[in-house]
């Protein structure tokens, strides 16, 4: 099956990388292009065995699926580019912010998956939320849904909901890795020996939310002794509004990708 990437950046990549690493899925035939970085493609197809090309005729013709993974700032120009080319394929975009009816006022009616992974995918672990136009045939549904599947968990949601989705989860290892850099900050008199207790601290929490029939909240008190150290520093969060600055950090984040949305359909009259 003959898969398109449009765009070879980071989420690129980390599609491409979870791909491969993923045995249940057909990947012999990866494609991949870009504005005209061709250093960054050889280095692609040198990585991965992928394949890379600038003739988006030959590209798209035979594709069974097209993924875009341009920035918002790019995508009119790459869809105007392809849309000769679009012929009932299945067309998936990663943008942020970007929605289906502003992809379908440039390319026409077409079957159109949106999704929003995360950088995890290159590990298999995104968690990626999916929502479909209504030109998808039910071979495609399944299709996006077994891409975005052998790279990570698929959740099925409203379009109106992927803001949502790009705030918490698409962002969201960003935060983490903020976190961490606050945690190895803050242990710098460990030396290198404090990324071992932050990643196993990390996985292990991980793994109790997942697997813990207890709340959030209920694993948080199980660990916090009265008088105890995790008193004393949750005290610290607390006075520095902490949870307050994830909500706004989540709001702030889900309200952009709406503001890139509504900036694209002003921009197009849609
Ligand atoms: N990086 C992330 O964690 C995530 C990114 N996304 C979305 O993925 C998209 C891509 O993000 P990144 O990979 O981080 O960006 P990036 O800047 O790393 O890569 C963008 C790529 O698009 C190419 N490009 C630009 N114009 C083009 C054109 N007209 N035709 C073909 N290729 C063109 C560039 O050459 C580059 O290879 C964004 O829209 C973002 O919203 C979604 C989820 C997570
Ligand atoms: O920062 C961004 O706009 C993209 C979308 C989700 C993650 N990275």
């Amino acid at each position: 099956m003959k898969m398109v990437f449009i765009g070879a950046g980071s989420m690129a990549e980390a599609m491409i990388k979870g791909i491969k690493n993923a045995e249940a899925f057909s990947q012999d035939e990866l494609w991949v292009t870009n504005r005209n970085d061709k250093e960054r493609l050889q280095l692609l197809t040198e990585k991965y065995d992928v394949k890379s090309s600038y003739d988006l005729s030959s590209l798209l013709t035979d594709a069974e699926v097209i993924i875009l993974a341009v920035k918002p700032k790019d995508a009119s120009d790459a869809l105007q580019a392809i849309r000769p080319y679009v012929k009932g394929q299945l067309l998936i975009s990663v943008l942020a912010g970007l929605s289906i009816g502003f992809i379908e006022s440039i390319i026409g009616k077409a079957p159109i998956a949106r999704a929003m992974p995360n950088t995890s995918a290159m590990i298999g672990q995104s968690a990626t939320g999916l929502s479909f136009n209504d030109q998808i045939l039910r071979s495609q549904h399944t299709l996006a849904t077994s891409i975005f599947s052998a790279i990570g968990s698929v959740t099925h949601v409203e379009e109106s909901r992927l803001d949502l989705v790009t705030g918490l989860s698409g962002s969201g290892p960003a935060y983490i890795y903020y976190i961490v850099e606050a945690m190895e900050k803050a242990a710098s008199e460990l030396g290198e020996d404090a990324m071992p207790f932050i990643i196993q601290t990390l996985k292990g929490a991980a793994h109790m939310l997942e697997s813990s029939d207890q709340s959030p909240e209920e694993l948080r008190k199980a660990i916090t002794s009265e008088g105890g150290t995790t008193e004393a520093g949750i005290a610290q969060l607390e006075s520095h509004h902490v949870k307050d600055a994830f909500a706004e950090c989540i709001k702030e984040a889900t309200d952009h990708s709406g503001r890139l949305r509504r900036q694209f359909e002003q921009a197009h009259n849609i």
